[in-house]
């Protein structure tokens, strides 16, 4: 049954992180994925800076791309505030029901809405589907060579304000090296590089936090 390295990932935590707490279930990825099988969850090391960009943020409504497992989903969502609300962008059928699994066994099904479909079909419908006003905060991990273009598509769509904070995964290893560039010399965000670790190895990674000046 379980066929898919995502499936047993979430069998895992259905087999041993606690139902309804959500830091259970992120440590039980955590730990499975350091000792059994690499995913590509943002992982503990970067999860710790993503926690902390969050907090400080103090978000309302927010926006993933790239689900995956749920990982981020679960980490971010635990640490809203009441009525605060993550939507999470997944166009694969299969991640998208782990996931789904994920944030309920998790019991944050009430802060996280996984939107199914593709990101540039998504975001255009944000404000009008989803009563998305502007966004709050914006986490990109899902394909490293669509994050410039869904970057420029979330401005073109009038879903960021000043002071929208956007964290980006993975700038070095796979890296994003047009979105870098972009957001670092359009003149239009404040970037801060935030070095840390590939999840679950020792290579080096880093996040980048662009606040859009509005
Ligand atoms: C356009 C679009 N719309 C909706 N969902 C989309 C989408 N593009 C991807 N997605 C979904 O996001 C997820 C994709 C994430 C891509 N992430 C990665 O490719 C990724 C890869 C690595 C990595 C590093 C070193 C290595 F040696 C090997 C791999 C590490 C990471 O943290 C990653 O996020 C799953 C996919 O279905
Ligand atoms: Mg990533």
């Amino acid at each position: 049954m379980n066929h898919t390295k995502e499936q047993r990932v979430l069998q895992y935590v259905l087999d041993n992180a606690t139902r309804g707490d959500p830091q259970s279930v992120v440590d039980s990825i955590d730990n499975y994925c350091n000792k059994e099988e690499w995913a590509m969850n943002v992982g503990d090391q970067k999860g710790l800076i993503l926690d902390n960009i969050v907090n400080e943020s103090n978000p309302c409504v927010l926006l993933e791309l790239g689900t995956y497992c749920g990982y981020s989903a679960v980490r971010i969502a635990r640490l809203l505030k009441p009525g605060a609300h993550l939507y999470t962008v997944e166009f694969n059928p299969a991640f998208a029901a782990v996931a789904k699994q994920m944030i309920e066994f998790a019991g944050v099904q009430d802060k996280v809405q996984i939107l199914e479909g593709n990101t540039q079909d998504i975001i255009p419908q944000l404000k009008k589907k989803y009563e998305v006003d502007t966004l709050d905060f914006v986490f990109i991990d899902h394909w490293k060579d669509k994050y410039l273009e869904d970057t420029k598509l979330l401005e073109k769509c009038n879903l960021l304000r000043k002071g929208t904070v956007v964290l980006a995964d993975n700038v070095i290893v796979p890296g994003a090296p047009d979105f870098l560039e972009y957001v670092r010399t359009c003149g239009r965000y404040d970037c801060t590089n935030y070095p840390s670790f590939l999840e679950y190895m020792d290579e080096k990674d880093a996040l980048e936090k662009a606040i859009f000046r509005g």
